[in-house]
């Protein structure tokens, strides 16, 4: 089970590479991987199961932020209560094939699990996309996400690309954003 002492904090290496494709069908340490990550999520996000392991709430996790420099990240978006849409799978090699020109960001800035201080200020970044990423089992899938959902698999798979959240912030001005970028909770 992995937890917060497995998380890789920010100034090791590891999160300023670039991560290796991954090749299938997986091996069983990748496979374990991916189920561990997904597992770590699912424990993160019970408040109890949360507190009793002293984790950190998540709703992604990549796999360099557990010092495996692998093309590989779990995503688990809930169903909340109104607009927001779901995502949950393990996705593998992912690449955004298309997106809108149209930014979107969280009103309250994004946190990290591997970044233990709070950065305070807007990250923009797509607000719709267009991912194609392979599961575990390696089927391929094009899926299109927009709004949360959106914004959390871009947070990881920047990951997959040596790239921290607060990389987006405006050094000048952290809260300043195009002002068509859509804010939302
Ligand atoms: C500095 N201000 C803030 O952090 C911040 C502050 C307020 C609101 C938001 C919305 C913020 N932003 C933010 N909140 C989250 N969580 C909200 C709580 N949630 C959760 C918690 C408990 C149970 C179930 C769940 Cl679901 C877990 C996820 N997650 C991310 N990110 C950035 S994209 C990857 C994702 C991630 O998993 N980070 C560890 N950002
Ligand atoms: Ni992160």
């Amino acid at each position: 089970m992995i937890l917060m002492k497995d998380i890789v904090r920010d100034g090791d290496p590891v999160l300023r590479q670039e991560a290796a494709k991954v090749s299938f069908p997986l091996s069983d340490e990748d496979q374990k991987l991916a189920d561990d990550m997904m597992e770590y999520l699912k424990v993160s996000q019970d408040p109890e199961l949360c507190e009793k392991y002293g984790l950190r709430a998540g709703v992604g996790l990549a796999a360099p932020q557990v010092g495996v420099s692998k093309m590989m990240a779990a995503v688990l978006v809930p169903a909340e209560e109104g607009a927001k849409s779901p995502f949950t799978d393990v996705i593998i090699n992912p690449v955004i094939i298309s997106h809108s020109v149209q930014n979107g960001a969280l009103t309250e800035g994004e946190g990290c699990l591997s970044v233990d201080k709070e950065v305070p200020g807007f990250v923009p970044r797509h607000d719709r996309i267009t991912l194609r990423y392979q599961d575990t089992k390696g089927e391929t899938h094009k899926v299109r996400l927009k709004n949360y959902p959106a914004i959390v698999c871009q947070h990881e798979i920047d990951h997959l690309h040596g790239i921290l959240f607060y990389d987006h912030i405006n050094k000048e001005n952290p809260y300043e954003v195009s002002d068509d970028t859509i804010m939302f909770e």
